[in-house]
């Protein structure tokens, strides 16, 4: 079952402006992984946007779960290159936030404080932060702060999780423990993501499909099935047939980058 759909959609920042994204058409099927990639300006964050609600189309029609996208989404978690932590709350508080702002959890969370505090405690404990609660974020490593905004992201079980270049800012030891905590995370209890990336590796480590849009105007020239079997160890990264797909995209992008 499709869950997002691009239909044909266009924006301009400016009315009459020119394009950031062009007639782009996209089918994401539920609980599916998709990542996109393109040369930088091609218009993949202004995607992100579209899909939550944050962004009005300037063209074409955007739905999600089967409805149209008209204003924010309650049912999206985001997470961004820069943790984006509050830091006058604790990382149990910062995990905490989405169960105080988005229904049904805002409505019973007077009642039900000590459920979602477990809730938030037992994600903190999968994503290897347990011990971690009560510290301040500016305390934390940037892997940890991007470990809890990832809690914090999924801790209201959001049907599509939007990730826009969430492991860009860290090294490549700690960027790969992450893919491999995403993959376990959306493997034990899927959910609908979208991946906004410049890394070609952790797009084809990832996802089952890799679009690839064009310089701007953004268009999709490439739809790429990753047929890599799962569950996917680390290792598979070494592997021809991982390869050939790197270059291969590689390849897209640096052709539409010349042209
Ligand atoms: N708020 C805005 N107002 C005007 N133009 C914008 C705005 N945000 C983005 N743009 C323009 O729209 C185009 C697409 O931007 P977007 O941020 O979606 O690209 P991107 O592919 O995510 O880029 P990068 O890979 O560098 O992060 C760019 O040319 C950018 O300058």
């Amino acid at each position: 079952m499709t869950f997002v759909e691009f239909e044909d959609v266009s924006l301009a920042y400016q009315p009459g402006g020119p394009a950031a994204i062009e007639n782009v058409s996209i089918k994401v099927e539920e609980n599916s992984f998709v990542a996109v990639v393109g040369p930088s300006g091609c218009g993949k964050s202004t995607l992100m946007k579209l899909v939550s609600g944050l962004k009005p189309v300037s063209s074409g029609y955007v739905y999600v779960g089967n409805r149209e996208v008209k204003g924010p989404l309650g049912i999206v978690g985001m997470a961004f290159q820069q943790a984006n932590l509050l830091p006058w709350r604790t990382t149990l508080q910062n995990v905490m936030l989405p169960l105080e702002i988005v229904e049904p959890f805002r409505s019973r969370h007077r009642q039900q404080r000590k459920a979602h505090e477990a809730m938030a405690r037992a994600l903190l404990a999968r994503v290897g932060l347990a011990g971690c609660e009560d510290k301040f974020p500016w305390e934390l490593s940037g892997g940890m702060q991007q470990r809890a905004s990832i809690c914090r992201a999924l801790i209201h079980k959001p049907r599509l999780l939007m990730l826009d270049e969430p492991f860009g800012a860290l090294d490549a030891f700690t960027r790969e423990e992450l893919w491999c905590l995403m993959r376990d995370l959306w493997q034990n209890e899927p959910f609908t993501a979208i991946l906004v990336t410049h890394d070609l590796r952790e797009a084809v480590f990832l996802a089952d499909r890799v679009i690839v849009m064009s310089p701007r105007p953004g268009r999709v020239i490439d739809d790429r099935t990753i047929d890599l079997p799962r569950p996917r160890p680390l290792e598979i990264c070494y592997t021809e047939t991982f390869a050939g797909h790197v270059h291969a995209l590689r390849g897209q992008i640096g052709h539409a980058r010349q042209h």
